[in-house]
């Protein structure tokens, strides 16, 4: 198995035990509290920030970036998800279940228009990948104006 195959297959569960490990294996359970993991976490959140900081817009896919910046993003990603699995976990919080219920609660705030399939449709026979407005931002037409500002 490649090292990419083992790491599509790692779960949050998987994550979040391993982190319990990691805590209680060097007594650092006294300081996975709530705010000290939310602050720490936000702290990941800012190192991951810098990476993108006076860059401009980046492509998709980060061509032009080094390997050595890819990794470095993914340990900063990684960071993230860590401190966020870890809170989630101490604060008695399913992340898996709770972010499943709040997709389906995304897709009910914000349906599918038929319009939108249409678009759909035609962006993927479009040769040239490019699509509206709409397909882009998930915001309808009718929902941006009395959305934007409102959300
Ligand atoms: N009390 C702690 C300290 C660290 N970690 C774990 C979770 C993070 O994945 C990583 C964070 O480690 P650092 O605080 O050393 O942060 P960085 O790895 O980002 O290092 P630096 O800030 O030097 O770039 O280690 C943890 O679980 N609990």
């Amino acid at each position: 198995m490649t090292g990419n195959a083992q790491r599509e297959g790692v779960t949050l569960e998987e994550l979040r035990k391993k982190m319990a490990e990691f805590a209680k294996e060097r007594d650092w359970d006294q300081f996975h509290s709530p705010r000290n993991l939310l602050l720490a976490l936000v702290g990941e959140v800012g190192e991951l920030s810098e990476i993108f900081q006076w860059k401009g817009e980046v492509p998709r896919g980060l061509p032009d970036w080094k390997d050595e910046e890819k990794q470095h993003l993914g340990e900063e990603l990684s960071d993230v998800l860590l401190y966020l699995v870890r809170l989630s976990d101490i604060c008695g919080v399913d992340l898996g279940k709770a972010a499943l219920r709040k997709l389906e609660l995304n897709a009910i705030k914000y349906p599918v228009t038929s319009s939108q399939k249409h678009t759909q449709n035609n962006a993927a026979d479009d040769d040239n990948g490019s699509t509206s407005k709409v397909g882009v931002t998930g915001i309808s037409n009718s929902d941006s104006k009395s959305r934007i500002g409102g959300v």
